[in-house]
């Protein structure tokens, strides 16, 4: 028997849901465990509270106290900082990474009038708008996705700014107006992928987990994670990557978009390395974004 332990909201729910019915179909028994963490009883804004980490604590609290065995998080909201003890025993194949608009009248990102009111509680889509010089009047909003969706179609926003992953895994994607390019709105280090924690010396659910794992999910994640990392930043800093695997001269390589907002305007940059080494490639990414000339 594997004990998966989640979070109650719908989002998380849902991709517990979908790493168990996966283990199901290996043959694996699976329990869902509920897990209450600070960030869901507590809606004061996220910077005040310990940023997104809050949401993952508490699992990391039961894997370790062996409450539960396996912890599916949303990587964007996994610190980078290792836990000893604990490993990401799986990375699945990744949903669309990009963010979306769900915007009033099905109106797109260019057609919002200036000073539309738009809310985001993340400062890195804040930047990323507020550097294409439209006009738009950023507000900080927080809650689950459809308190965030709610808010447009009861025309208290223009619009909301939400990643496409989670839109996707609810069933709600007939709503999405816009799905942002990420020369526009490059996305946050990780989203749309599913990190599964487990315990680093339990090799019975390590050995249940490897089918699920997908390499090139794993270096994408790995780069722009590294590039955060060395940036010094967490997930509240306004950075954004986007790595993905393509066909260069040689065969694949990997290919990191990187985003940093600063004071005088969002700073952008890319660059390739080999696939079997993300790590480095998301450092020299990260040191050539903290280079001024
Ligand atoms: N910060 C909350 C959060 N964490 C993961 C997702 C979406 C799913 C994903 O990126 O994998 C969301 C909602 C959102 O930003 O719209």
């Amino acid at each position: 028997m594997i004990r998966l332990g989640t979070r109650r909201s719908a989002l998380a729910t849902v991709q517990a849901n979908l790493v168990a019915d996966q283990l199901r179909a290996l043959g694996h028994e699976v329990e869902l465990v509920p897990i209450v963490t600070t960030g869901d009883v507590n809606l004061a804004p996220m910077q005040q509270i310990g940023g997104t980490g809050v949401f993952v604590s508490a699992l990391r609290d039961a894997l370790m106290s062996r409450e539960i065995d396996i912890a599916v998080h949303s990587l964007k909201d996994l610190p980078t900082v290792p836990v000893e003890g604990l490993t990401v025993g799986a990375i699945p194949v990744r949903e669309d990474p990009r963010d979306v608009l769900i915007a009033r009248d099905g109106l797109t990102l260019g057609e919002l009038p200036q000073g539309a009111l738009v809310g985001t509680g993340s400062a890195r889509r804040t930047a990323m708008l507020d550097g294409l010089g439209l006009g738009l009047e950023m507000t900080g909003i927080r809650g689950n996705v459809d308190t965030r969706i709610k808010l447009v179609t009861d025309g208290k926003l223009d619009a909301v700014v939400l990643a496409r992953a989670g839109l996707s895994r609810l069933g709600r994607l007939a709503e999405v107006t816009e799905t942002l390019d990420p020369i526009q709105v490059l996305p946050a280090p990780g989203q749309g992928a599913l990190g599964i924690e487990c315990r680093a010396d339990d090799t019975e659910v390590l050995a249940a987990l490897a089918p699920l794992e997908d390499p090139a999910t794993r270096a994408a994640v790995t780069a722009e994670r590294q590039m955060m990392a060395t940036l010094e930043a967490g997930c509240s800093a306004p950075v954004g990557a986007l790595a993905e695997v393509v066909e260069g001269e040689d065969g694949p390589e990997l290919w990191l978009r990187g985003a940093l907002g600063q004071d005088d305007g969002v700073r952008r940059l890319s660059a390739n390395g080999p696939v079997d080494d993300p790590v480095s490639l998301g450092k020299a990414l990260a040191n050539e974004l903290l280079e001024r000339e």
